[in-house]
């Protein structure tokens, strides 16, 4: 059974600003993810991207359709439900950090940890350890988040999103604010979690991440799934 399995997906936008009208972002999109599975979503700047991404976390209530995860459809759970399996099962990094008012970044990672089932003070270990991995610096793990660099945020949300190795792993655009070093460590995290047989499914907007991570290339055009194939087939066509 895939990790991930999506039928049909529907979603579109009422503009209520704009005399309601409607813009669609997905189609009918049919996607599966496998365990180990690195798939990078591609396309133009509007296909609906991140808008699928959305749709899995359940940022945005799909309009029909479905995404089950393993055997549970995500798409009527409700809303408590929904939260516990996030915590559980669910990695989810975007380009921005959230994080309470006057948390370090120790802590938000290590409560990432929790929720995935680890007690407190292997939390707090599996936390430093993917701080470190990352190479954040550790005079910044008790500062407060709002008060660090673009990307040391981008950091802070990796190591959460990553610690403990969730089910599924749903990356948009992850590395986008990094340096070149730290965009490798970066990238070799994520690429170590095919190992703990992580399914991931990424918006990279960097080819050679593509290149590098993906096991499996999805090509998105106004949202509709266009093409799919190994990395090097299809991303000259990119
Ligand atoms: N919250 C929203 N409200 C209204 N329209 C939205 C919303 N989110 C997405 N859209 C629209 O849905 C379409 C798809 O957007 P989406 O962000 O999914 O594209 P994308 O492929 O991720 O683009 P990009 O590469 O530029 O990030 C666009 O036309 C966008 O304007």
């Amino acid at each position: 059974m895939p990790v991930l399995s999506i039928r049909a997906l529907r979603k579109s936008f009422t503009l209520h600003t704009i005399d309601g009208r409607t813009v669609a972002s997905l189609h009918g999109v049919d996607l599966d993810v496998e365990e180990a599975e690195h798939v990078a979503l591609a396309g133009p700047s509007g296909a609906g991207k991140s808008s699928l991404l959305r749709c899995v976390h359940r940022t945005y209530l799909p309009d029909s359709g479905s995404v089950r995860l393993g055997d549970t459809e995500l798409t009527s759970l409700p809303d408590r439900a929904m939260a516990r399996l996030r915590g559980r099962e669910f990695g989810y990094v975007s380009q921005f950090l959230s994080a309470p008012p006057r948390t370090g970044p120790l802590d938000v990672v290590a409560a990432s940890a929790r929720r995935r089932g680890l007690d407190p003070s292997e939390a707090r270990d599996a936390a430093a350890d993917s701080l470190r991995r990352l190479n954040l610096d550790e005079t910044l793990w008790d500062v407060d988040c709002s008060v660090l660099s673009g990307g040391e945020r981008q950091r802070v949300n990796l190591a959460a999103g990553t610690v403990r190795p969730p089910r599924l792993l749903l990356l948009d655009e992850p590395v986008s604010a990094l340096d070149p070093a730290n965009r490798e460590a970066a990238l070799d995290l994520i690429e170590a979690l095919r190992e703990h047989g992580v399914a991931v499914l990424a918006v990279f907007h960097d080819l050679d991440a593509m290149r590098r991570l993906a096991t499996r290339v999805v090509l998105m055009r106004d949202g509709l799934i266009a093409d799919q194939g190994a990395p090097a087939d299809l991303l000259e066509t990119v």
